[in-house]
């Protein structure tokens, strides 16, 4: 069955007509149609299917009949040399040099992305896949092999159409050769019409034309150039085998190399699935690592600043421990120091500790020469005081009759002779009241310890009592030095004992006491009656007694007592001096070791003045006052004297005076009584009376045994002096 392909072109100006071709493997045994056609390059090898079978275009039927003459064969044999050109031209195959480079090519790219794969697997991919690789690469050498080897046999056949070609090209020697390389039997046989191969039914197609995919080739020429069409037909015919082996070879090879791409593409697919799938693994395991390196990271920065406050914490540690290391060295210098300091310490704890046993044996001793001389002095010691020539006496004359010998004795140049007189002291007119006090202040610290002391000052008006006992504001007496003096013992011993200070002030005006404390607007004449308690303490009922806490508070209280004094004297209109004053002082103390509670009492007494009635030619009231001062002087006097003679009786109830002194006076009382004296002849005779008085007190006579105790008390004094000068003393020494 014909079938046009529309395939037909233009050839030498003939149009073709494309028909159906038989099967190639018929062709060898048939006429053969030769075929000559042009058909654009790409679709020479294209393949139409034709009845049970498919042919390559180009070897499709020309569809024009070519005529029986010469000239129609010279045009056919033109048209078949065209034919053959074009088949030469198709048999250079540049096409298939050009694809079978292009193949080369895409094999070489192949190749190298074979390689380039492989090299990638083997770093990558499993060992099996490598080894198929490699398979695959032998393969395609081997194909690449017997694609040479096809170009080999590709060329030797060009180059034996390139022979045929030019035998063509010589058509009557051509004939000429053909018709002698022709054996005779086909010879004898073209001539004969006997056409052995040909069927007779075929023959009948021929001539008549009927069939028309028969290519009806023209008799004449067919006779003529048998050998050469039969040549030529079988050259095509190999020709057309070896293309159709070709292309076979040539498709296969391009399956082959398709089913290596593909293989190599899904190798290099799976390969590259692997690749991405550990791409994607190691992107995962990037990023982890990326964040596990962002958080050392941050660690590391973590770690770096913790590192540099170590750093900077160590140096600061190395610092101080040199430092550390320098104080020890100090302390261990200090160390040393300090065994050197204990030691020294220690040395001079032994030394205090013996100096504190010397110390305290040493005012034991003191205490106990102390208390010795005390003893020697006697509980009644009696001083006299020479005050200087007033003015007023000076005018007199002045004539100076007591003198003193020396500190124990006095001489008066009476008008009956010369007296002498022994007193424990006796202070020049010139010695001032430091000298005074000197001898005076020892009392203060018996008052302390726990003794009643009583200081009292005698003599005649003017003779310079209060001078002594009070003083002025330049030239303090007894007392505000007492007043000080008290306090600086109380607080030299304040870490031994508490001592309680209370005070009060009184004044006895005809047998009559006067609270000098009261406060104003008290009622007067209160009634003071003097009481003494089962131990024998002295106090004075409804009097105002005074608690102090210093010397100043002291002081105070008894410029408020003279303030009053002076006041109840204006009042009265009485001198003061015509009363007994009396400021006493109670201490308590409290011992702090042992709790024990120590009293004392110190008692200054400014006595009235011991004047003659006769000579200050008084008036009855005066006569009155200076009886009852008489008699209160005389009871004293008769009390002191009593106590000296230790007499088993002593009258303290013979005046309120005496009785308001009685717990001061005898006992364990220590008492100290000023004789004040004028020194000139104007006051002789009171002068007298007085030192007769301090006589009567003390007896002190001018006798042998007491100018020997005076002796031995000047001996103690100086015993005294050398303990105070921490001097050593030697007891056995006069
Ligand atoms: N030792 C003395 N040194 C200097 N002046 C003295 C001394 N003694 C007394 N006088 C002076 O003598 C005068 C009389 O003294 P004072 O008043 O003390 O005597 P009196 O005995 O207290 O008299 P009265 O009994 O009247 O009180 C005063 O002016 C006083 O200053």
């Amino acid at each position: 069955m014909g079938r046009s392909l529309g395939c037909g072109r233009s050839l030498v100006g003939r149009d073709l007509q494309v028909r159906q071709s038989v099967p190639t493997g018929s062709l060898a045994e048939e006429d053969l149609h030769l075929v000559l056609h042009l058909l654009p390059r790409e679709r020479l090898f294209e393949r139409v299917r034709v009845g049970e079978g498919a042919f390559p275009c180009w070897a499709l039927v020309p569809g024009r009949t070519v005529g029986s003459d010469l000239e129609s064969f010279h045009i056919e044999q033109e048209n078949i040399l065209n034919s053959l050109e074009s088949l030469n031209s198709i048999a250079s195959s540049d096409r298939l040099v050009d694809e079978l480079k292009l193949r080369e090519m895409d094999n070489a790219q192949l190749r190298t992305r074979i390689l380039q794969l492989e090299k990638d697997r083997l770093d990558k991919v499993p060992f099996d896949a490598a080894k198929e690789i490699t398979r695959l690469n032998n393969n395609l050498i081997q194909l690449e092999k017997a694609r040479d080897e096809l170009t080999v046999q590709n060329f030797a056949l060009k180059s034996r159409l390139s022979e045929v070609t030019s035998k063509i090209h010589d058509p009557a020697a051509t004939y000429q050769i053909n018709r002698d390389s022709l054996n005779p039997r086909d010879t004898e046989k073209l001539k004969n019409g006997d056409h052995e191969k040909l069927k007779n039914g075929d023959h009948d197609k021929l001539k008549n034309g009927d069939d028309p995919d028969v290519v009806k080739i023209p008799r004449k020429a067919t006779y003529k150039v048998p050998n050469e069409t039969v040549k030529l037909r079988m050259l095509s015919t190999e020709f057309s085998n070896k293309e159709e082996e070709y292309r076979r070879r040539i498709s296969d090879l391009e399956i082959e190399v398709k089913n290596l791409q593909n293989e190599g593409s899904r190798q290099q697919a799976q390969a590259v699935r692997q690749l991405e799938e550990r791409l994607e693994r190691s992107t995962q395991l990037v990023e982890a690592g990326k964040k596990c390196l962002a958080a050392k990271e941050e660690e590391y920065n973590m770690l770096k600043l913790d590192l540099e406050t170590l750093n900077q914490e160590n140096k600061r540690l190395k610092e101080t421990l040199n430092d550390l290391i320098l104080r020890q060295k100090e302390v261990e210098g200090v160390v040393v120091q300090k065994g050197v300091l204990e030691e020294r310490l220690t040395r001079l704890q032994e030394e205090t500790r013996v100096l504190a046993e010397d110390f305290n044996r040493e005012r034991v001793l003191r205490k106990k020469y102390y208390n010795l001389v005390e003893e020697m002095k006697g509980k009644i010691r009696v001083f006299c005081r020479i005050r200087p020539v007033s003015e007023s006496e000076g005018k007199k004359g002045g004539q100076v009759v007591v003198s003193a010998e020396d500190q124990f004795t006095l001489t008066h140049n009476t008008q009956r002779g010369v007296k002498s007189f022994l007193f424990d002291r006796v202070f020049q007119p010139y010695e001032d009241q430091d000298a005074v006090f000197e001898d005076t202040n020892a009392l203060i610290q018996s008052a302390v310890d726990g003794f009643n002391v009583t200081i009292m000052a005698y003599g005649q008006t003017g003779s310079g009592k209060t001078y002594t006992m009070l003083g002025s504001e330049a030239q303090p007496g007894i007392a505000p030095r007492a007043f000080r003096r008290l306090f600086h013992l109380i607080d030299k011993g304040r870490a031994r004992c508490d001592v309680q200070v209370s005070a009060y002030m009184m004044e006895l005006y005809n047998d009559k006491l006067i609270d000098l404390l009261k406060p104003m607007g008290r009622v007067e004449n209160e009634r003071l009656d003097i009481k003494r308690d089962k131990k024998g303490s002295v106090h004075v009922q409804g009097a105002t007694v005074r608690t102090v806490s210093s010397a100043e508070e002291l002081s105070r209280a008894f410029q408020d007592g003279l303030t009053n004094r002076h006041t109840a004297s204006t009042n009265m209109n009485v001198e003061s001096s015509r009363s007994h004053l009396l400021i006493v002082i109670c201490l308590t103390a409290t011992s702090k070791q042992t709790g024990s509670v120590m009293k004392g009492k110190l008692t200054l007494v400014d006595l009235a003045g011991s004047e003659r009635v006769s000579k200050s030619g008084a008036s009855a009231e005066q006569l009155r006052e200076a009886n009852s001062i008489n008699k209160s002087l005389s009871a004293l006097g008769d009390v002191i004297s009593a106590l000296s003679s230790e007499s088993s009786f002593v009258p303290y109830r013979n005046s309120k005076l005496t009785m308001l002194l009685h717990d001061s006076l005898g006992g364990n009382a220590k008492t100290l009584v000023f004789v004040n004296v004028s020194p000139t002849a104007y006051n002789s005779d009171e002068t007298l009376v007085s030192l007769m008085y301090a006589s009567r007190i003390k007896q002190i006579t001018n006798n042998i045994s007491k100018n020997a105790d005076n002796k031995e008390i000047s001996r103690l004094k100086a015993i005294i002096s050398k303990l105070k000068k921490g001097e050593d003393i030697d007891e056995a020494s006069p």
